[in-house]
């Protein structure tokens, strides 16, 4: 019987299947780990109102739960964090880290869905700056959660992007992924990593359909399968990146509003 590698992840339900811990789960089991989870939040989608999300936060004490179950295995060898929901629940999160001495911490700071361009919920984000980053050795915010965290409000270059990893790592991430995704104008979908030393470039062309409903789950859930299965940081974004590329590359059109990637795509393509 081989080693078991055993992934985590802190994060909410999207019922239709492509973020969330149903993206994190389904991409640990691509990269072979053992995925445990504790739910923060439910998400809900209604067709009724344009693909309105509504997020529901679960009481932060029944996760403490959830993490004293996971817990009792002792540390896994990678986790994430996703959709937090409340600042309790941020709390809860740093204690279980804390407490558990777990390494290998990828922070997504989730702060809005695709398609919705509110907060959502400001205290949250400023606990996860607060609490979280110093904990993180990896954190992946997209353009939108850059701006945010690093203060410096809309982003629109490169430039830009490296200017906020450099805000974001001096808060105390070791490693800043800043994600350009879709939100970053021209053709290519460009990532900047940062190690408090070097910028490095990572790149493809935009692909379209842009199938990318879950792409930044997917892609932190990838690092932390990667840092799970013992590569380095920097090999674990750039396997990342690939697994992400391929998941929205083969991704579908679920209804007139989303898209979601297929997290099986990398496998496909090999
Ligand atoms: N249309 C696209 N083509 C290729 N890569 C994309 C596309 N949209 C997003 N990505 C990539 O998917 C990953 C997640 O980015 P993004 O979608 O911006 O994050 P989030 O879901 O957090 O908003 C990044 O590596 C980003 O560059
Ligand atoms: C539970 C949950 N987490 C995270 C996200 C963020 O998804 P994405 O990876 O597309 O940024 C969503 C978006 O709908 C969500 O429902």
């Amino acid at each position: 019987m081989p080693k078991i590698i055993k992934t985590l992840t802190i994060a909410g339900s999207d019922s239709s299947g492509g973020a969330g811990i149903q993206a994190d789960l389904k991409t640990f089991e691509e990269y072979g780990t053992y995925g445990f989870s504790a739910l923060t939040t439910i998400v809900t989608m209604d067709p009724d109102q344009g693909w309105h999300h509504n997020v529901y936060p679960i009481d932060a004490a029944i996760v403490a739960e959830q993490l004293k179950t996971v817990f009792a295995g002792g540390p896994v060898d990678a986790m994430k964090t996703g959709m937090l929901g409340s600042v309790e629940i941020v709390r809860v999160t740093e204690q279980a880290i804390r407490e558990n001495l777990q390494a290998n911490v990828v922070i997504d700071p989730v702060m809005v869905c695709k398609g919705e361009d509110e907060v959502l919920n400001p205290e949250s984000a400023q606990a996860i700056r607060d609490l979280l980053l110093p904990l993180a050795t990896v954190v992946t915010p997209n353009l939108f959660e850059a701006g945010v965290l690093s203060g410096l409000g809309k982003l629109s270059t490169v430039e830009d992007m490296k200017e906020a990893a450099r805000l974001i790592h001096q808060l105390g991430a070791h490693n800043v992924v800043v994600k350009g995704g879709k939100a970053l104008g021209g053709d290519m979908a460009i990532d900047i990593f940062y190690n408090g030393t070097d910028y490095t470039v990572f790149q493809t062309a935009k692909i379209e359909p842009a199938h990318n409903h879950g792409a930044g789950c997917t892609f932190a859930a990838a690092i932390t399968g990667g840092l799970a299965c013992g590569l380095s940081v920097d090999e674990a974004v750039a396997k990342a990146k690939d697994f992400v590329s391929a998941a929205i590359r083969n991704g579908f059109a679920f209804n007139e509003y989303v898209g979601p990637v297929f997290h099986g795509g990398y496998r496909l393509e090999q």
